[in-house]
């Protein structure tokens, strides 16, 4: 997959293309890839997701399900042959819903199909919308898709919904809308090394400041290291027992795990909350707990 960030970038291939956040790739989201992926394959043209980065427009930074890296890598995964995430900006802010689509179809991405969502707005204010998008087909030589609301419980999956079910750490309800475990992907970095010293090495990852977190506490975990699936126990939190509590960690014990894995790339998924974070009198109390933590896990 093609990751670019590149205002300038343009395809001079022939493309299907989605537009849209795609915070979390939920399920919803997930129809639209599928129907371009298909459409793609079908035509033998790249599949292209594009996106906006609004990190120069939004004055505070957007809390997410996914970090645009963790977006790339679904993806990826899902077929996606080109991510464009374009830096939103005041030219784009102005355009007129025609001037966007002759833009970005036309002159950037040369797309043959586009398939959005029946909500999705594009131009000045909001103001384009599915049928809009219908009306120029002729003129800048596309066919359009619009893919209904998918639901979970009579409600409509979104991505506002997903965040709300993980700062509620409801795991399962998040996992049902994502049709996957929310996920930390990261570097491994380096902590205090106390762990080691109480028998228990753990794997550290430094969460995004803008990912949404679930609550601070421990959880199941499953654990992928160079494409290997291990069980993981993860203590999402500061640390109250050992640190000064300044900043937030997503460690993990890796079970039946003993390599160096430093600066490896790896993946967290949570796959059950177990129970909160807590201060402990005693770096012995803290030891015990996460015995029976462990233990727990290991079932
Ligand atoms: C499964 C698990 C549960 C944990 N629970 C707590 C906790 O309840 N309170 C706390 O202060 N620290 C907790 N921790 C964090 C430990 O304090 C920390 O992992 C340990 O001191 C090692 O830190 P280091 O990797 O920086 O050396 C937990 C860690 C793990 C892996
Ligand atoms: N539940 C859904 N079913 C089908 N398509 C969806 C669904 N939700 C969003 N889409 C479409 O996916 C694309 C990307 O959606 P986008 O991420 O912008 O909105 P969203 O998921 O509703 O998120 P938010 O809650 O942040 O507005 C858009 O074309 C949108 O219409």
């Amino acid at each position: 997959m093609l990751y670019v960030k590149d205002k300038n970038f343009i395809s001079k291939e022939n493309t299907v293309v989605t537009f849209g956040k795609f915070d979390g790739i939920h399920n919803g989201h997930r129809l639209l890839i599928e129907k371009a992926v298909r459409i793609g394959h079908e035509q033998g043209i790249k599949v292209v997701l594009c996106t906006f980065n609004m990190d120069n427009w939004n004055a505070k930074p957007q809390k997410a399900i996914t970090t645009p890296d963790e977006r790339a890598y679904i993806c990826e995964k899902y077929g996606i042959d080109v991510l464009y995430e374009y830096p939103f900006d005041n030219e784009i802010a102005g355009m007129l819903p025609e001037e966007f689509l002759k833009y970005f179809l036309k002159e950037k991405l040369n797309a043959k199909f586009v398939v959005i969502g029946a909500d999705w707005r594009f131009g000045k204010n909001r103001s384009g919308d599915a049928a809009l998008l219908k009306a120029y087909e002729d003129k800048y030589c596309y066919s359009s898709y619009v893919i209904e609301k998918e639901t979970y419980n009579n409600t409509e999956i979104s991505s506002t919904w997903i965040r709300n079910e993980i700062e509620k750490s409801d795991l399962s309800t998040v996992k049902k809308l994502l049709g996957y475990d929310y996920f930390f992907k990261g570097k491994v970095v380096h902590g205090k090394q106390l762990g080691r010293t109480i028998g228990f090495p753990t794997l550290n990852l430094i969460p995004s400041p803008n990912k949404i977190l679930p609550e601070y506490g421990v959880y199941e975990s499953e654990v992928v290291i160079d494409n290997h699936m291990y069980k993981g126990v993860t203590n999402i939190g500061i640390r109250p027992t050992i640190d000064d509590g300044t900043y937030v960690t997503v460690e993990t014990f890796v079970l039946d795990f003993d390599e160096d894995v430093y600066d490896s790339d790896v993946i967290i998924r949570l796959k059950k909350f177990i129970r909160p974070e807590q201060k402990f009198d005693s770096v012995n109390g803290l030891k015990k707990q996460l015995e029976a933590d462990i233990a727990f896990v290991r079932g």
